[in-house]
């Protein structure tokens, strides 16, 4: 079992973040987490503090010479902006000359204007606080630069035990819809990372700049839905014997522990809800070894577990609570009407969010292989992996993601990811049954060719 906790304040030193139950032997680099807490920053529609801030990765245990050792893995992300906060956000009770300091300090002025939408009024009455500063501070998205770190040593496990990856994409901001196409594979990050929007298509990403310009010139905020797909895993993760075992509540629960997530899909999720059962399942036809699904409309997730097809998941994220055009709210410290807090803010960070959402798949899936496969070390839990393989080889699917001119990626290129009599499987030659890629299971001497 894998568990994880974060600490710390927006405005704070630092965020800390631990991982347990990692085994030894995984690759845990303070690069690696410094490369995915960048890719976090990034984002067409983020505010100004992405720009100035810098998050200062330092790895306080659990890992030696580059590899986990088996215990907890201890994460801290200073912040470069503290000594601006240094007496706001100080630890120790203000002496005498600090608190006259305080009194006069803008950055410390009440903040009793609480903002629709965000943690602040529910915070301040739940805590007993008279302002909204000590409530945002914890409240804040900066947390999930924990929660990156967290994930990214997450994906290195998953790698390395079963081979999988994880890839998110941007699908809708605001209005604006990515256009339809194929599923994003692993080779497809890159082009992602790359777009502003971390859209796939290029016409996408412009639909999606002119909308958050649109909001943005009309001091309005925006929200989206990203879409996570995890490519590579075993049948088998989670469980259908109890409600909290089953994988897709744990993912939808951690996806909408993300701050500002209001929706999560798995599959097709919504589109299934109005079809008929006989266009909303995944037909099977034998490949020899292994099934070949027509369709995965599920997701990846039948019964609560992977059933050895893509995972994809989405989630939908609410638009910025800080509305530049201020909204309307009462001053708690007069009691009269007035226009919420609002000082700098991300007109959308949807793009972000997919970067952490990615974080949050990979650790509950991390979570679940750790459940199925135990191990100490890596070397184990791929073994355990191996044997487990060997014993489901004939009912394995064919392992994604898909080839080129797959008769289920033409599906998918149509939009409706449906495979049609004249996508029969008959006479296509599957490039990926040479030797094993990287999405492949790891090679296991035992395992049936
Ligand atoms: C990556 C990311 C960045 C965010 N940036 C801001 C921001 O700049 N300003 C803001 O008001 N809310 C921002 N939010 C959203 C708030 O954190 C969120 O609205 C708040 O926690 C209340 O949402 P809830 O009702 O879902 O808890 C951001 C969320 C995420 C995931
Ligand atoms: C700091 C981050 O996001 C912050 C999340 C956030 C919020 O209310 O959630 C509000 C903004 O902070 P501030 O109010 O200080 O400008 C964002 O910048 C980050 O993602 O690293």
């Amino acid at each position: 079992m894998l568990r994880w906790i974060t600490a710390g304040e927006s405005h704070g030193p630092a965020l800390v973040a631990v991982l347990e139950g990692l085994p030894a032997g995984v690759t845990v680099g303070t690069e690696a987490i410094a490369d995915e807490l960048a890719r976090r920053r990034l984002g067409y529609g983020r505010g100004a503090r992405m720009k100035f801030e810098r998050d200062q990765v330092s790895l306080l245990g659990g890992v030696r010479h580059g590899l986990s050792m088996g215990g907890p893995v201890a994460i801290q992300i200073a912040n470069t902006e503290w000594p601006k906060w240094r007496e706001v956000m100080g630890v120790d009770a203000p002496d005498e000359e600090t608190a006259a300091h305080l009194a006069d300090l803008a950055r410390n002025a009440p903040l009793t204007r609480p903002r629709p939408g965000h943690a602040d009024l529910a915070g301040m009455q739940k805590y007993g606080f008279d302002e909204a500063r000590p409530v945002l501070e914890r409240a804040s998205a900066r947390e999930t630069a924990a929660r990156v770190a967290l994930g990214a040593v997450a994906q290195s496990y998953l790698r390395q035990v079963v081979g999988a990856e994880v890839v998110s994409h941007v699908v809708a901001i605001g209005a604006a819809d990515a256009v339809d196409g194929p599923l994003p594979c692993p080779a497809d990050r890159e082009t992602i990372d790359a777009s502003p929007t971390r859209a796939l298509h290029p016409d996408s990403t412009a639909a999606m700049v002119t909308e958050i310009e649109a909001a943005k010139a009309d001091g309005d905020t925006l929200g989206g839905v990203v879409e996570v797909l995890v490519y590579g895993l075993p049948p088998g993760l989670g469980s259908y014997v109890h409600g909290d075992r089953r994988l897709d509540a744990r993912l939808a629960g951690a996806l909408m522990g993300i701050q500002a997530m209001k929706g999560v899909e798995v599959g097709d999720g919504f589109a299934t809800a109005r079809r008929r059962g006989s266009a909303a399942h995944d037909e099977m036809d034998p490949r020899g070894p292994g099934v070949t699904r027509r369709s995965n409309r599920a997701g990846g997730i039948e019964g609560g577990m992977t059933n050895g097809e893509i995972l994809r998941v989405r989630v939908a994220m609410k638009p910025i609570s800080t509305v530049p055009r201020a909204l309307a709210t009462i001053d708690v410290a007069t009691g009269q009407a007035a226009v919420a807090n609002h000082q700098r803010s991300d007109v959308c960070a949807v793009p972000a969010a997919g970067v952490v959402a990615e974080a949050m798949v990979a650790l509950v899936v991390a979570d679940a292989v750790a459940e199925k496969f135990g191990g100490d070390s890596v070397v184990e839990v791929q073994r355990n992996v191996g044997s487990y393989l060997a014993s489901i080889a004939d009912t394995l699917p064919v392992p994604g993601p898909l080839p080129d001119g797959h008769p289920q990626q033409d599906a998918a290129r149509r939009g409706d990811g449906i495979l049609h009599d004249e996508d029969s499987m008959a006479g296509f030659e599957d490039p990926q049954a040479g030797p094993p890629g990287p999405q492949d299971p790891p090679a296991d001497p035992d395992r049936p060719a």
